[in-house]
């Protein structure tokens, strides 16, 4: 007699020792065959069973023409006498559940030709009539596992959270059976943390076993099932209902909306191979026989190339079809499988169930890796992680210090350990001291580099302007007469500070955009008359107006009241310098109304001032500014008296 297969013992049995057994990190898929009784019409038709099952692990196949019987093994076999509580104490469903408790994620599928028993054995036989209770006895595996797994829910003493989803693939459509809306198909989605899942599947929380019958009886009716001649009630889809079992010590769903995070235990029914010359199907029904061929085809495929060790690292087309995607993690990844095949005892069916038989023998030879979630604690965000780690390095040094200070870990005497804690003391006073003097230091310094970069950035907006002004003379200059030029600070308009002058009376020239103090007044020819208005109605100490200083001017001596300390002492010198230069020379800083003159006599220059000198003074004012800028840097700010005479603008 030929013996196929390579059974393992009681599948409960492995299923324990194989995914925590550390010697055993591999576990094959557990495989469980079902022979059901000849149907009614079987016997009917007077057809002859092929097979007979020799102890409760081998079935044997007798080919109806003659020839050597063929055997094949699995963890368990069950003849047709056998009833439903028979098939789920065998199949050690309840193993699988402690296991789904334990972070596992468990799947149950049968397989098998049409009509060969898969939905008898997952969920009973169907109501014989309207408001017609099947009875307790011929409840399938699912109802037997939902009635211990709450049971066991109740007695486990910690809060445990239960959830289902139920879904169906037909004809390559994956549709929600506990959708509140209409039966709409859904896209299978795939990333990194949850492999393939099917996008706004409803998961329903429940905490009652009549609720969760509620939503196995809705799943089932809107399940859709047609009759044809081996199967009244043929289902024409695969369908999926999955139990998530969470702890609420276990972290948060791992997208918001998505499942919940912990054990799984999923049902499989796949719809049932079948042949159409066989069933008589015709038109929706062929259709649907073709979707559910191909897609079992392809589990097979993925099922034959997971028995390859080479191939099973590289690929393995998951991909082809949405109920191999929906598998994946049961065939090849890190669950925990049990497969029921079932199988007609009809002679008639027998090249069907040899081909059944085939597919379940390499089945048990697929392994799979079950891993449960390593830690039910929740990561720390991970802004936070350097810091956790900050904290660790700290108390693992604190720990450290602590043990030399014992007197018993360190071996030091009670003085010497007096002596050492006086010492630490006197230690930590003296690094608080020297912080809290570097935390002064630091606090200068970072004033100090405040004034700095404001002083660069008002000399920066003084040379701008500066370049600004010499751009226009030179316009005018060389321009002939024509239409008026267009304003400098139109063409490039820049930020000013009432620090320096406005160069003409464009609007834009009017306000001081720092401090919106009006800016124009100071040059205008007939100034004097203005500066009330920019010193106030109340002039200090009513000096007469021409011998006031101007906004601009430098404090005065350091001993002087008016002397201010906050302004940097190259700030003030360059203001000086530009209100020198601007005054004596009569330059008008405003450049409107345009010259409509010859070209060689510029309004916009009094007193017979040029370019050249212009450029001459700009040059010597960048001078001027760069000597400020290495005294601001390097030299403390010498007094108004030492300033050399170099550094003063030429007259122009
Ligand atoms: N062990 C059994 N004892 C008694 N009747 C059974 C048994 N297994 C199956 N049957 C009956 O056989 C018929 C077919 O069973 P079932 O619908 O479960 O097959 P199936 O494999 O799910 O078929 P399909 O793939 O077409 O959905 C049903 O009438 C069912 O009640």
């Amino acid at each position: 007699m030929e013996e196929r297969g390579s059974p393992d013992g009681d599948p409960a049995r492995n299923l324990e020792q194989g995914p925590e057994g550390p010697e055993k990190p591999e576990t094959p898929i557990q495989v469980v065959l079902r022979v059901r009784p000849m149907s009614a019409a079987e016997l009917r038709r007077g057809e002859q069973s092929a097979l007979h099952c020799s102890g409760t692990r081998t079935l044997q196949v007798s080919p109806p023409g003659g020839g050597p019987d063929v055997a094949f093994r699995f963890g368990a076999v069950l003849d047709g006498a056998r009833t439903q509580e028979d098939v789920f104490r065998a199949c050690g469903v309840r193993r699988l559940g402690e296991l789904a408790l334990r972070g596992f994620s468990c799947t149950v599928f049968t397989f098998g030709q049409t009509g060969s028993g898969k939905t008898y054995t997952l969920t009973g036989p169907p109501p014989q009539g309207e408001g017609v209770p099947v009875p307790p006895s011929l409840a399938g595996i699912m109802q037997r596992t939902f009635a211990w797994l709450l049971d066991r829910v109740q007695h486990l003493g910690a809060p445990v959270t239960l959830h289902a989803s139920y879904l169906e693939i037909y004809n390559e459509q994956v549709r929600d059976l506990l959708s509140l809306g209409s039966l709409r198909p859904l896209p299978v989605r795939w990333n990194k943390t949850r492999g393939f899942y099917v996008e706004q599947l409803r998961v329903v929380e429940f905490g009652s076993l009549g609720t969760l019958m509620e939503l196995l009886q809705m799943g089932l009716s809107r399940r859709r099932s047609s009759a044809h001649t081996l199967n009244q009630a043929s289902s024409r889809s695969h369908a999926l209902l999955t139990l998530y079992i969470s702890h609420q010590t276990q972290m948060p769903p791992v997208e918001p909306g998505g499942p919940p995070t912990g054990g799984k235990l999923c049902f499989v029914d796949l719809a049932g191979s079948e042949k159409v010359t066989a069933t008589g199907s015709h038109g929706e029904l062929m259709l649907e026989a073709n979707s559910i061929n191909r897609s079992l085809l392809a589990l097979g495929h993925c099922i034959s190339l997971l028995l390859d060790p080479q191939r099973k690292q590289s690929h393995i087309p998951f991909r082809d079809s949405k109920l191999t995607k929906l598998l994946a993690d049961s065939l090849g990844g890190r669950g925990v499988t049990l497969m029921v095949a079932c199988v007609s005892p009809s002679a008639q069916c027998l090249p069907e169930t040899l081909s059944t038989l085939r597919y379940a023998s390499r089945a048990q030879r697929v392994t799979t890796r079950p891993q449960a979630p390593k830690s039910p604690v929740a990561k720390p965000p991970r802004h936070l992680e350097p810091e956790l780690l900050q904290l660790q390095e700290e108390n693992r040094l604190l720990r450290s210090q602590l043990r030399q200070m014992d007197p018993k870990a360190s071996g030091l005497s009670g003085a010497r350990v007096a002596w050492a804690q006086r010492n630490l003391y006197g230690m930590l006073q003296e690094f608080m001291l020297e912080n809290e003097r570097l935390r002064k230091e630091k606090s200068q310094l970072q004033s100090s580099w405040d004034l700095a970069c404001d002083e660069q950035r008002i000399l920066a907006q003084q040379v701008q302007d500066l370049e600004r002004r010499l751009f226009s003379a030179c316009y005018l200059h060389q321009s002939g007469p024509g239409p008026a030029p267009p304003c400098p600070c139109v063409m490039a308009p820049l930020p000013l500070c009432h620090a320096l002058p406005s160069l003409c009376s464009c609007p834009c020239c009017h306000l001081c955009p720092l401090c919106r103090a009006p800016l124009a007044h100071w040059a205008c020819p007939r100034r004097e008359l203005h500066l009330p208005q920019v010193f106030g109605p109340q002039a200090p100490g009513d000096v007469p107006l021409s011998a006031r200083r101007p906004p601009w001017a430098p404090p005065r001596s350091p001993g002087s009241a008016n002397y201010l300390r906050e302004r940097s002492h190259s700030h003030w010198t360059q203001t000086q310098v530009l209100a020198e230069v601007l005054t004596k020379e009569e330059v008008v800083p405003s450049a409107p109304p345009m010259p409509m003159g010859p070209p060689n006599t510029s309004p916009v220059l009094r007193g017979g001032a040029t370019v050249p000198n212009l450029a001459r003074r700009l040059e010597a004012l960048r001078d001027q500014i760069g000597s400020s800028l290495r005294r601001g840097r390097s030299q403390p700010p010498p007094s108004e008296g030492t300033r050399s005479p170099s550094r003063v603008l030429p007259p122009c």
